[in-house]
């Protein structure tokens, strides 16, 4: 596999409107949000009001029972409207989650194939789990809330300034030094979690490495090494997550400055100004009561602009994800006439199916930048014919079966599937022409059923039990007490390398393509798998186009033609005996049993 481009690792940074396109879907609630913020900051601005009252009626025949009452339904009509607003705004959050785990999901499972080989599943994964989490926190950890914040800071601001304008002076002087810290240092913050969250992919992608190859590490006793790499990545984590912490504790104390600075030059100023007559004591009170008002939502602006810069940090991995084209960017539009998924109803097995052709004009290919794979390769696959492919490892024997898969597309050249070049056809048309079984055969975890039905989702009992029998798995699958349902843990755990390959090969008849495309695994079966597996390749032969990958010189004696395949150039193709007494290399191949 391919090291992951250094450019795939540096994620770009999250933008602010991609934020915002986030919170438009849920536009409706969070105007609501909105109103119930307004609300709030209406019901608390209006207590120091009426404290103001109440104390204005000290020493005065008028009872203050009513602003009593007042003040008692603004405080609970204040807690029950924050209630109600906490809980939409928790809510839309979680709904911001879910659309960016759809959408990154979505993404992901669609990105090409190149993308895949460039970067690191454990990564990927990360971004779907930790990234998305990290971006919730831009709502419920500030942004709407210190609109409400705005509001009640804007009120404040006027009743303080009708007050006493000196004295409000003297306020926005020592807050204006925290605010100008709080943003400089919130810049800081975002890079830091960046950073932050690369370490924290790096270290998922690394234990999905340890995890995928356990048994080799055991083995081969690394464990402690490894243990020592993700210790690393841990550690990275744990530097810039505690350079966050270094940063912000410069910033509370410089918050927690400005509110005390604020506190005790308005009561001293104050204090000086009722001595001389010049303001009412209940006017001071009042004034210190919407400074208490203007400086919590401060404390919300300053969270609010940490979290967001935070979350904007994560959200800059996600967006990097979403914003790769998809693999069927450029697909051509759907036939009129999609090919059926065999298995869904639409043909039973067999019918409808018609062997196909294929054939490979002047294909050039390389991966990215590197030297040619494939190089002006060409031969023909006669429909209902089978066609193996053999050659030295490397000799681009795989990726021959890739570039029809389309996972990659050729540099120049094409291939054709009864005349029409692959290009032309959408990839989910293609690929529902194709049955596909990879030399690594994959099992996902899950039932074997869900296996099987992978490519046929609506296949049968009887359809699975036909395939089962005919690569020889069926008496197998029988003597497990749950049949079919018998779970199979992550690649195919549970299962003998030989049964994997079988199960795949069932899987691919089961959706009864028209094309089969088989890499058979290179490692060594003994002599009844050998036997099984070839049973279960004459099986896919049956009335289809096959194109295989041998590694056995049992499975080219079965095959009608022979491709003798040299650094990516075919150098032969005839039979086994013709390419005896016509290619060196064959012979050569043949001579070690072709197991290369
Ligand atoms: N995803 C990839 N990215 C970059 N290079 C690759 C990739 N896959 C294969 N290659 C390179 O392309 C060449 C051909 O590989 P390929 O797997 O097609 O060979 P092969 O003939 O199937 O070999 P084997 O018999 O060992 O499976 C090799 O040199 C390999 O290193």
């Amino acid at each position: 596999m391919a090291e992951p481009a250094a450019d795939a690792m540096q994620a770009p940074r999250g933008r602010f409107r991609d934020l915002t396109a986030y919170l438009t879907e849920h536009r409706g609630v969070l105007g609501g949000v909105l109103v119930l913020s307004v609300l709030g900051a209406g019901l608390s601005l209006a207590q120091p009001v009426v404290v103001n009252r109440v104390i204005g009626s000290i020493g005065t025949a008028r009872s203050p029972a009513p602003e009593v009452a007042g003040l008692v339904l603004l405080v609970l009509g204040a807690g029950l409207v924050g209630a109600v607003h906490q809980y939409l705004l928790e809510r839309t959050a979680e709904g911001v989650v879910l659309s960016a785990r759809r959408r990154l999901v979505g993404q992901l499972l669609h990105l090409p194939v190149r993308e895949h080989d460039a970067r690191r599943a454990g990564d990927l994964v990360s971004r779907v789990g930790s990234d998305t989490t990290m971006v919730r926190a831009a709502l419920t950890g500030g942004l709407v809330d210190a609109l409400g914040g705005a509001l009640v800071f804007t009120g404040a601001l006027v009743g303080m300034a009708l007050l006493d304008p000196l004295l409000l002076g003297i306020t926005l002087g020592v807050v204006l030094v925290a605010v100008v810290a709080v943003v400089v240092a919130s810049a800081r913050i975002q890079s830091l979690t960046r950073s932050a969250q690369e370490a924290v992919g790096r270290l998922a992608a690394g234990v999905e490495r340890a995890v995928s190859a356990v048994r080799t590490i055991r083995a081969g006793g690394a464990t402690d090494r490894e243990i020592a790499r993700l210790e690393a990545e841990a550690v990275s984590a744990y530097g810039y997550g505690v350079r966050v912490a270094g940063v912000g504790a410069v910033l509370w104390p410089i918050s927690g400055l400005a509110v005390q600075g604020s506190f005790l030059a308005v009561l001293g100023v104050g204090g000086y100004r009722v001595a001389s007559g010049a303001l009412a004591v209940a006017d001071l009170v009042t004034f210190i009561l919407f400074l208490f008002m203007m400086v919590m939502p401060l404390g919300q602006f300053f969270s609010a602009v940490t979290t967001v810069r935070t979350a904007l940090g994560a959200l800059g991995r996600i967006q990097e994800i979403l914003d790769l084209p998809r693999e069927d960017a450029d697909d051509a539009p759907d036939r009129t006439d999609p090919a059926p998924r065999p298995g869904s109803g639409a043909a039973g097995p067999g019918e409808g199916r018609r062997p196909v052709e294929l054939v490979f004009d002047e294909v050039s290919f390389a991966y990215g930048s590197g030297r040619p794979v494939l190089e002006r390769l060409g031969f023909t696959v006669p429909a209902g014919s089978t066609t193996a492919i053999v050659g030295p490892s490397g000799a681009g024997k795989s990726t021959l079966l890739s570039l029809v898969e389309r996972f990659y597309d050729p540099d120049a050249g094409s291939i054709r599937l009864d005349g029409t070049d692959v290009r032309a056809m959408s990839r989910a048309d293609l690929r529902a022409r194709i049955g596909f079984v990879e030399q690594s055969a994959p099992v996902l975890a899950g039932s074997l059923r869900e296996n099987l039905v992978l490519a046929a989702p609506e296949a049968d009992e009887d359809s699975c039990r036909a395939v089962l029998d005919a690569v020889n798995l069926l008496e197998r699958v029988q003597a497990h007490p749950d049949g079919l349902d018998a779970t199979v843990g992550d690649d195919g755990a549970g299962l003998s390398g030989g049964e994997r390959q079988r199960l795949a090969i069932a899987r691919a008849l089961l959706a009864d393509t028209p094309l089969m495309l088989l890499d058979e695994p290179t490692a060594s079966l003994d002599s009844r798998n050998e036997k099984a597996l070839h049973t279960a390749i004459r099986s896919a032969a049956a009335g289809r186009t096959v194109l295989i990958v041998a590694h056995r010189l049992s499975t080219v004696a079965g095959a009608d033609q022979i491709v003798v395949l040299d650094q990516g150039r075919v150098t032969a193709v005839g039979t086994h005996d013709e390419l005896l007494s016509t290619s060196e290399l064959y012979r050569e191949l043949a001579r070690h049993q072709l197991l290369v």
